[in-house]
């Protein structure tokens, strides 16, 4: 009988179902080593003569192997083949939702460019020196050079990209070591993860302020290149300056989650000189954004007593106290030259009470004022706190906007107060009064300073001068 396609497609069909009933009565009946063992030699005789597969170990010597890493990744978003018959699920702290993972010895099947490729994952059972892992992934050998040249560069990028997405922002802070490192004095960084829900969408500010912040971040983030080319660190720096209330940390958590980037809390009371500063800055990683809130009243950093002559080395004595210039030459120096991808981040009630060093153009790239609250700024919290926007409008946002812009108001205020009821209308009346009352006291207290300066002696300069500065 003259061999013809189906008989030959039968044929294999039979073979292939008698390898599925063996491997099947194997795992069934035979103890766990020799079951992997049958297994993976069976999966060899199931491929086609015209396939091909390439074996993917989880380590390569002693290093993991990042073609394994990111079809760990990856296969678990493909589809399952209908031949699966189970598949391991799992949630760990650090996930957002439940994920999928291969279970040993089952396939997948997915297509890249018109090729048809099977993955499979196997698991060698050895009790003396432990299971080891692979996948292996099958295909037409005629497409041998692009799978390995283009479909698994693919799948490392799109494993790198579910990895982005998976990721919860953490929030590392100084001040959270245990009590064993300090006493080591090794400074390490507890950590949490960062669950302020803050976005740029929730955070009040003038929407070109909010448009220029954006725009920024994502500059500094494609210019990787850009960096190396002109031989400066990626880094970039922001100083957040302006009233409490005013959204400073609330921006930093927006940045953070936009970003994806982890959070580093710097207290700079907690640490004693410049090599713990040291420590601590270097065991930061990439992509991340390192904090030093209210730069002006942590530490004495106006005291610049040694800073001419120690700037050249801020961490040569252990017993140094920290200094200015040991914080400025963290920036500019040994930190950012051993990382990428960092943003760091000042804050400051009172940006006219820090030093010039830390204000000197190049230092923090871009100052960001944050201030009182305006009507657009009120538009935000409205759409947060109440659902009201332009398409549910409410008839009392035409008077707060009008009081808003005449009175001082922090948005951490406003929100107070429209959290109060979940009724638009109590919560909008309530605010109505409560700028108003507002309103009358900064009349009133205005009064009073106009008239303790009449009464003051034209020689106080100082006195004057700070009352100006107040943002
Ligand atoms: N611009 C804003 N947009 C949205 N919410 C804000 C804004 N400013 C303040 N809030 C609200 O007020 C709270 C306090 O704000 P936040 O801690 O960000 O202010 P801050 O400027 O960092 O204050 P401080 O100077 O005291 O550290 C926030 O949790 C948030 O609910
Ligand atoms: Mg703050």
């Amino acid at each position: 009988m003259p061999t013809t396609a189906s008989s030959l497609f039968s044929a294999y069909a039979s073979v292939a179902g008698s390898v599925m009933l063996v491997r099947s009565m194997a795992n069934d009946l035979l103890p766990p080593p020799l079951r992997s063992y049958i297994s993976s030699k069976l999966s060899y005789l199931f491929t086609p003569l015209s396939s091909i597969t390439l074996v993917i170990e989880e380590y390569s010597g002693a290093a993991c192997n990042q073609v394994y890493q990111a079809a760990e990744v990856y296969l678990p978003t493909i589809n399952i083949t209908p031949s699966t018959k189970s598949f391991r699920v799992r949630k760990t702290n650090r996930q957002r939702s439940i994920s999928r993972a291969m279970d040993k010895n089952q396939q997948v099947a997915d297509t890249f460019e018109n090729v048809n490729l099977t993955w499979q994952y196997t698991v060698t059972e050895n009790k003396k020196y432990g299971n080891t892992h692979q996948f292996e992934l099958s295909f037409h050998r005629k497409h041998r050079d692009k799978v390995i040249g283009s479909y698994l560069p693919y799948v490392l990028a799109r494993a790198d990209a579910i990895k982005e997405d998976e990721k919860v922002v953490k929030l590392y802070s100084s001040h959270l070591c245990s009590e064993y490192d300090r006493s080591y004095s090794k400074r390490k960084w507890g950590s949490v993860n960062l669950e302020h829900p803050s976005t740029f969408d929730t955070v009040a500010m003038e929407p070109e302020m909010k448009k220029m912040i954006v725009e920024d971040l994502d500059r500094f983030v494609r210019r990787k290149e850009f960096y190396k080319k002109v031989g400066k660190a990626w880094k970039r720096g922001y100083l957040l300056y302006g009233p409490p209330g005013t959204g400073k940390s609330s921006l930093i958590a927006a940045m953070a989650n936009y970003l994806r980037f982890d959070v580093y809390d710097l207290e700079l009371s907690g640490v004693q000189n410049n090599s713990d500063l040291r420590k601590l800055l270097l065991s930061t990683t990439n992509r991340s954004i390192l904090v030093i809130e209210d730069i002006d009243c942590t530490v004495d950093l106006q005291n610049r007593d040694n800073w001419e002559d120690k700037s050249q080395d801020p961490t040569r004595s252990t017993s140094n106290k920290l200094t200015l210039s040991g914080l400025l030459n963290f920036i500019d120096g040994l930190w950012s030259s051993c990382g990428d991808e960092r943003i760091i981040v000042f804050t400051t009630n009172h940006k006219d009470r820090l030093d010039p060093a830390l204000l000197r153009p190049g230092r923090m790239d871009v100052h960001i004022h944050m201030s009182y609250c305006t009507p657009s700024g009120f538009k935000v919290l409205a759409s947060n706190y109440l659902d009201i926007h332009e398409d549910n409008p409410h008839s009392l946002c035409g008077e707060v906007e009008g009081l808003i812009k005449s009175t001082e108001v922090t948005p951490a205020e406003v929100a107070e107060e429209l959290m109060k009821s979940d009724d638009a209308d109590v919560a909008l009346g309530g605010l109505v009064n409560f700028l108003k009352r507002k309103r009358i006291e900064s009349e009133k207290s205005k009064e009073e300073e106009e008239a303790r300066k009449a009464k003051r002696p034209k020689t106080d300069h100082n006195a004057s001068d700070e009352g100006e500065a107040v943002e």
